[in-house]
């Protein structure tokens, strides 16, 4: 598979959020970061927000769930236009029927975990799963610094999923930038958000080039 890159909206001017959008159209994913100020101490934006940015985005949604109770919420972002909706492993209490929901309703289903999570807990829900967000920081804010212990867990991952003879796809979420997307997508992943980075750039496109061809040039996976 190609690598794909799936720029977060997290480091985008809300004020000025569909200019900001169509400014990475070049992208495969736009990754859309909801926080409920519970699952992690901040706050950002929900269903409603989603429903319109999914309407005006030209790149599919890859909507990024950390909050509580996903059991509830996470098939209404489907609902509401998300092609992809990710769900915490920490916060689900039946991740095989949310994955199931979610597939039914016509979207990827994918599991995240966070760093203190070991990825063992995600293995048994392979078969479930369009695709597993292992997390590179904490989540809960953006531009954070990239998290080079997460890499075995990726290996492990990727291991299993070649083993499994499965087509899931591994997304890394956090500090993915020039100096970061090889180390990871040697590992094994080959989804990655960056948020800072691309928005950080005056040229949103030449940033999303840029690590679309580093990532590529490391992908012994692909
Ligand atoms: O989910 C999160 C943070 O919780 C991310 O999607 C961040 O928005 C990524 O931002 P950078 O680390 O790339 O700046
Ligand atoms: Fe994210």
């Amino acid at each position: 598979m190609a690598i794909q890159i799936a720029p977060s909206i997290l480091s985008a001017d809300f004020a000025n959020l569909e200019r900001d959008i169509v400014a990475v159209a070049e992208a495969d994913w736009l990754h859309v970061d909801v926080m409920d100020g519970h699952f992690v101490p901040n706050l950002t934006l929900g269903l409603p927000v989603v429903e319109r940015i999914a309407q005006v985005s030209p790149l599919p949604i890859d909507a990024h769930l950390m909050i509580e109770d996903p059991d509830r919420w996470a098939p209404r972002y489907a609902e509401v236009g998300a092609t992809s909706v990710t769900f915490h492993l920490e916060a689900a209490r039946d991740p095989r029927t949310i994955a199931a929901d979610l597939r039914s309703l016509g979207a990827r289903a994918s599991c995240a975990i966070k760093p203190g999570t070991p990825v063992e807990d995600v293995l048994p829900l392979i078969d479930t799963l369009d695709m597993v967000l292992i997390m590179t920081v904490e989540p809960g804010f953006g531009g954070q610094s990239f998290m080079e212990d997460m890499m075995p867990k990726f290996r492990t991952l990727r291991a299993a999923v070649e083993a499994a003879g499965s087509d899931l796809w591994i997304q890394a979420d956090g500090g993915v930038a020039r100096e970061t997307i090889a180390t990871v997508v040697e590992s094994g992943g080959d989804v990655l958000v960056a948020g800072s980075a691309v928005y950080g750039a005056d040229d949103r496109g030449g940033e999303i080039r840029a690590l679309r061809e580093l990532g590529q040039e490391a992908c012994h996976h692909c």
